[in-house]
């Protein structure tokens, strides 16, 4: 049985190489049941050292990503795209769940709300403030396109993806079987489920944004969950596929795409003025360690 099995093998290992032949042949029961042991063991794996929450800031829409490595000893932990307003309650969990808060990151420099990384660093003496290099931004670690950030033995790799503003990145974890799967793609205001972030400040480009998300967004296995940092209508989560077929923007050819981003009309967001400098610090980055706020 074994040696009959062994003609398959292969397909279990590159599940996203399949022709329909071969699709076929794993639909043999006796083929499915290794793919189900196989799924199972992938899953826990990797998915049982993931700790992942996705929490939301409703005044401005905004998603926050915790990550954490729970089978490492420390549990060591980062927050994506953290907002001032929502800092204790986010730490609140991570206390309640044990974990050691080791980075606090942005995609970008955003426009409509105050980060929470500069509060975070006064909060938990040794937290670090992440971001791009290209974003301008002061901060302790500055990401260049094809880094690193690790939590354990989970990482997540660093995409430029420019156009909503100049600095834009996505965090993407990473390809390999020991890493959670499917990929998990942070994509900030890059895109946004059925959408996209707007390009009319901060550096914006159109053109910059549709390559961006072309090259390095859509080229992603179509399962890879995509998590943006902002949703207005109510959606949490989707995929490179959904949104390669679904998205009313980024699916339209670049010139269509151009024209729909030059009249969005939108008003602009009413924190702006005072988001724009302080995140350029990363919030309060210049606190002392644990002052009293
Ligand atoms: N009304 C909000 C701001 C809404 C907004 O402009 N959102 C940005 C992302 S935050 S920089 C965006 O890119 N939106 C794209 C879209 O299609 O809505 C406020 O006043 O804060
Ligand atoms: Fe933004």
């Amino acid at each position: 049985m074994v040696t009959h099995f062994s003609r398959f093998q292969h397909l279990l290992l590159q599940p996203r190489l399949l022709s329909s032949h071969q699709s076929r042949a794993l639909q043999h029961p006796l083929i499915r049941t290794l793919t189900v042991i196989r799924s199972v063991m992938g899953s826990s794996s990797s998915s049982s050292k993931l700790l992942f929450r996705q929490l939301f800031e409703k005044e401005s829409s905004t998603f926050t990503y915790l990550l954490a490595d729970v089978s490492h000893p420390d549990k060591p932990a980062l927050l994506i795209d953290p907002v001032d307003k929502t800092v204790d309650r986010d730490l609140k969990l991570i206390n309640e769940l044990g974990l050691k808060l080791v980075y606090a990151m942005n995609t970008h420099v955003h426009a409509d709300h105050v980060t929470g990384t500069g509060l975070l660093k006064t909060k938990v003496p040794g937290v670090k403030s992440v971001i791009s290099k290209a974003s301008g931004s002061k901060a302790d670690m500055f990401l260049e396109p094809g880094d690193r950030v690790s939590i354990g033995d989970i990482y997540l790799e660093v995409r430029a993806t420019p156009g909503h503003t100049a600095g834009c990145v996505t965090y993407v974890t990473g390809e390999e079987a020991d890493q959670p799967q499917p990929r998990m793609a942070f994509t900030g205001d890059a895109v946004l489920i059925r959408g996209c972030g707007r390009t009319d400040f901060q550096g914006g480009s159109s053109d910059q944004l549709y390559e961006s998300v072309h090259s390095q967004i859509f080229t992603l296995p179509k399962d890879t969950l995509i998590y943006p940092a902002h949703d207005y209508k109510g959606y949490e989560v989707s995929t490179v596929g959904e949104e390669m077929q679904h998205n009313p923007r980024l699916t339209k050819d670049k010139e269509t795409f151009k024209s729909i981003m030059s009249n969005l009309n939108l008003a602009y967001p009413k924190m702006i003025d005072v988001a724009v400098p302080a995140n350029m610090v990363c919030g309060l980055q210049d606190l002392p360690p644990q002052a009293n706020l």
